[in-house]
């Protein structure tokens, strides 16, 4: 077993997530100590402004610069680290097109923390034809393996669903002898998720969030606007699929005109619809969906997604899991699997031709500043 670091800057830009797993790539020995750094708004606007960046635009090695120096600060507070999994900040994210771009040089990273870093985790798979997301579902398929193995839950096929910036869910079959094999995992991103809340939020009320969804619960969903919303091509496409952060432009267009709680209550309502319109590719229904991520915090969202869905909807934590740190961990538990040469995708995760395995390895060239 491997005590790794996993750190992952989602597509909120809110911070930087840390977390600890104990693992040989398989199995989760342990979940270890956890913390969160936030980005300072000079970073976060810094960042924003690198959004839809590739690697020569203007802005992005400032970008990437402060992401490595917000990781670098992060890892210092985790000597017990033998091994880190960076996943970068994504700035464009274009699987069918330009490709995939993490934002962060974990070169740059191993030098400053003086520890072995994986990183550069989607571009492999990308490059075999792949989506090059989501990346956390076979992680899934362990959670699920290792919530089943401590009682906290029955053997039954499962949904894992991610509300970050974007939403993604994973189906999982805790019964199968590995994430990779036939029938383990299927994967794909739902829709849009917080992003478009926290937009509407900063626009029009100087806030990062609506906290608790305290503004959508006052407000009633525009229902032809969901109707509109729902004809996207995206909706009808099968998985694996995976989406930019921006790519449902439309939905923040159609909001422009409601009242600020109406609004927020329709995006609410996109979310939890998009994930009902997913469930038809599921392979089996789920016995439940547990959710993780920031969403998970927002109660209009729990409500919403508890009457559209056809079973139980908890929170990651009703499995002993912590939905505030699973990314994190993920990639924790995916750069140990790197490391080992797993896989870390197939064909029903990102629609890699067959089982991938992702992720650069770099050692630190001297030892880290004093
Ligand atoms: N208490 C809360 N009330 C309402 N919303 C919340 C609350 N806490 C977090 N959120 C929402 O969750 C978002 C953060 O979620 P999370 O940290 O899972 O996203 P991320 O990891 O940045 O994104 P992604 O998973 O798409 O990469 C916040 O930006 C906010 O919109
Ligand atoms: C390209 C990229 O960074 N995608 C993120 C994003 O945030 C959620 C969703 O979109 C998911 O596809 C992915 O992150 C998680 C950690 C994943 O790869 O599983």
């Amino acid at each position: 077993m491997i005590r790794a670091l996993g750190m992952m800057s989602g597509t909120s830009l809110d911070g930087v997530d840390a977390a600890m797993v104990e693992t040989d790539g398989i199995r989760i020995g342990a979940f270890g100590r956890s913390a969160f750094r936030a980005y300072s708004d000079n970073e976060a606007a810094m960042l924003h402004g690198a959004l839809g960046g590739w690697p020569h635009d203007p802005g992005v090695a400032e970008a990437a610069a402060i992401s490595v120096a917000a990781h670098a600060a992060l890892a210092r507070d985790f000597p017990e680290a033998e091994l880190i999994g960076f996943h970068g900040q994504t700035l464009a994210h274009d699987p069918q097109g330009r490709g995939t771009h993490q934002a962060g040089d974990g070169a740059a990273l191993a030098d400053g923390t003086g520890r072995p870093v994986v990183w550069d985790f989607r571009a492999e798979d990308v490059r075999q034809g792949g989506e090059g997301a989501p990346l956390a579902p076979f992680f899934h398929w362990a959670c699920a393996e290792w919530a089943m193995g401590q009682g906290h839950l029955p053997a039954a096929p499962l949904a894992f669903l991610n509300l970050g910036g974007v939403g993604n869910i994973t189906w999982v079959d805790p019964a199968a002898p590995a994430p990779e094999a036939e029938g383990a995992c299927l994967a794909f991103d739902t829709g849009p998720a917080n992003a478009p809340i926290n937009d509407l939020m900063r626009q029009r009320r100087r806030a990062l969030r609506d906290e608790g969804g305290a503004l959508a619960a006052q407000g009633q969903a525009d229902r032809a606007v969901i109707a509109n919303f729902l004809r996207h091509p995206y909706f009808e496409r099968p998985p694996p699929k995976s989406l930019d952060r921006d790519a449902f432009t439309g939905l923040a267009a159609a909001i422009r005109d409601l009242a600020d709680a109406d609004a927020a209550a329709t995006l609410v309502a996109a979310l939890a619809e998009s994930v009902a319109a997913g469930f038809r590719w599921l392979p089996a229904p789920p016995d439940r969906v547990l959710v993780c991520g920031g969403g998970r915090h927002n109660r209009t969202i729990m409500a919403e997604l508890a009457r559209l869905l056809p079973c139980a909807v908890q929170p990651v934590e009703a499995a002993g899991l912590d939905g505030d740190m699973l990314e994190a961990q993920a990639f924790a538990w995916l750069a140990v699997r790197v490391r080992r040469g797993l896989p870390t995708s197939a064909p029903s995760t990102t629609g890699v031709p067959r089982p991938a395995c992702g992720g650069r390895i770099s050692h630190p060239r001297r030892r880290p500043a004093r």
